[in-house]
């Protein structure tokens, strides 16, 4: 089957220093992989960069347009806006419709009308991870998606993805836990730039 993401000899910078370089992987319908790497080995780096956010130093990120879903650290959450206003918002961005099936997945039916800041930092993550499925998206790009979860939360998120999987997405996620969700590592560690700075290093608590 053909891959919705190839990545080719990648090579990432933050804050203007080489962190990454020689990433390459790809990722067929139906795939997971997980990033693991010490704090700092640039998961976030690799991420963003995939998601556009910042263009890379070397190599190639191949996949069709309107392929990928970004959900970073922040949850990207207006506060004003209630859970469904949200939901709406976030479909009418993507050109999608209906949020039902993206509120009861992240068991939010009942808190639909209620303004995002008056959420609960688990309930504000669930409303994050719930874009995704107004999304349309067939890879999802995550870091850290189980922050402030609940052990039930982080149930319903691993049912989602498994979900995705089988419905032929696939998805490419910077976690430390155990999904208990078949699915590849790349560790970063062995992509480590040559001149990266050590990142206990005096310097970098100026960039
Ligand atoms: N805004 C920034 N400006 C400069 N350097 C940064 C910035 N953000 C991160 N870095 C540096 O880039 C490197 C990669 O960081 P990155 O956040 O990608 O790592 P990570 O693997 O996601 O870490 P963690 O597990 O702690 O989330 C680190 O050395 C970090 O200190």
């Amino acid at each position: 089957m053909a891959p919705l993401l190839e990545v080719r000899d990648l090579a990432c910078a933050r804050g203007g220093l080489a962190v990454l370089e020689g990433v390459s992987f790809s990722l067929s319908p139906g795939e997971a992989l997980v990033l693991r790497g010490p704090n700092g080995s640039g998961k976030t780096t690799l991420l963003r960069t995939l998601a556009g956010l910042q263009a890379p130093l070397d190599g190639t990120v191949g996949m069709a347009p309107e392929t990928l879903a970004y959900g970073g650290h922040a949850d990207g959450v207006k506060p004003t806006l209630t859970v469904a206003e949200t939901l709406r918002f976030w479909a009418g961005v993507f050109g999608t419709s209906g949020i039902d099936d993206a509120l009861s997945a992240f068991d939010l039916s009942a808190l639909r009308d209620r303004p995002a800041q008056t959420l609960s930092a688990g309930q504000r993550r669930r409303l994050g991870l719930a874009r995704l499925l107004v999304t349309g998206r067939p890879v999802w790009a995550l870091d850290e998606p189980t922050v402030s979860l609940d052990a039930a939360s982080v149930a319903l998120f691993a049912a989602v993805v498994r979900a995705h999987l089988a419905a032929g997405g696939a998805a490419l996620m910077a976690t430390h836990i155990d999904l208990g969700i078949e699915a590849g590592v790349l560790d970063l560690a062995s992509f480590r730039a040559v001149d990266r700075p050590d990142p206990s290093g005096f310097d970098e608590a100026f960039l």
